[in-house]
């Protein structure tokens, strides 16, 4: 895979002397998604920004497609969509229009197969005609899609796509990016959803506090961070927890009924088989047995925490 957006060391102070971004460094592959997960404040708009020329950095480099984004600004600005986070539509134009208009400002020729494949991808041919102040919201939500992909850009940042947008709505969206990427097109996508980044992208980055504090795929993050529980259910509740199994450091859980015990997934043995044995040996009953993984939500909080923004 090739890398299609390099970000070297950029920073940004903003006038008043807070600086928002503190030497954000980061390679992202075409075709891949990568969620940016942070705090109010953290950084997450200003980096978005800064990489599509809206806010002007005060230190570093980015290359998108290998266009310098300051001393080859259309080159690099013509490979990106940018979808922001509020809906800034011309109410009475028709949807057609809205992404015709757009593409004509990227100094794009007309191109309608293009555009009908763009409606097509994001569910929205049958409305091409409709005005747009008669379009649902998620629909208008996707019509600010089809816009950014209007002039056929290679890289498509989307500023949390699916903030205040009911769980239905947030699947489908969650549907069109899954398509947009077996497209060929490469995702940036900032959200406070982690079930959203947990859902949809390949790579997970973090920031706080102008800082990317980790960028890791996502399968390789759960693993690596995730502890592993094990919740073992008895047929008679306990009072505490017996003598030979306090070197487990168990809690309670259901009324006594319930034992969790919590171990490394990576550590040289997990101890199960000795806690298994231990119990039979107490003579309990067990009901049944389950595991779990924390998610991503109780790694981004562990890493977050004390984070006062
Ligand atoms: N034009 C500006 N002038 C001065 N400070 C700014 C400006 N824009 C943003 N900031 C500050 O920079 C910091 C980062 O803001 P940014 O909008 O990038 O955060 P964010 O991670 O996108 O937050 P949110 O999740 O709330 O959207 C904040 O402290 C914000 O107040």
């Amino acid at each position: 895979m090739s890398v299609i957006l390099s970000i070297r060391d950029l920073q940004k102070t903003y006038a008043g002397g807070f600086q928002a971004l503190k030497g954000v460094s980061l390679d992202i592959e075409q075709g891949e998604i990568l969620a940016l997960l942070g705090p109010n404040g953290a950084g997450k708009t200003t980096l978005i920004s800064t990489i599509c020329g809206i806010t002007t950095p005060t230190g570093g480099q980015v290359t998108v497609g290998g266009y310098d984004i300051i001393t080859e600004f259309r080159g690099a600005r013509s490979l990106i969509g940018l979808v922001p986070q509020e809906v800034n539509l011309q109410p009475f134009e028709t949807l057609m229009n809205t992404v015709r208009f757009s593409r004509g400002l990227f100094g794009k020729p007309r191109n309608d197969a293009y555009v009908e494949n763009v409606l097509r991808t994001l569910s929205l041919w049958d409305k091409k005609d409709n005005q747009i102040t008669t379009l649902s919201g998620g629909m208008k939500r996707r019509v600010l899609i089809a816009k950014a992909l209007s002039h056929e850009p290679r890289v498509l940042f989307l500023d949390e796509p699916t903030a205040g947008v009911d769980v239905d709505l947030r699947k489908d969206m969650w549907d069109t990016v899954a398509d947009l990427k077996a497209d060929g097109v490469t995702i940036i996508l900032t959200t406070h959803y982690i079930e959203e980044a947990e859902a949809i992208a390949d790579r997970v980055g973090i920031i706080t506090r102008g800082e990317l504090v980790l960028v890791e795929e996502k399968t390789a993050l759960m693993a690596r961070m995730g502890r592993k529980q094990i919740e073992v259910q008895l047929t008679a509740p306990l009072q505490s927890i017996p003598a030979p199994l306090e070197k487990y450091a168990l809690e309670l859980c259901d009324g006594g009924e319930g034992l969790i015990y919590t171990y490394d997934v990576h550590g040289p043995r997990t101890g199960i088989t000795g806690l298994l044995n231990s119990i039979a040996e107490a003579g309990l009953t067990l009901r049944d047995v389950q595991t779990r993984q924390s998610s991503l939500e109780d790694i981004f909080v562990d890493l977050v925490k004390g984070d006062p923004s």
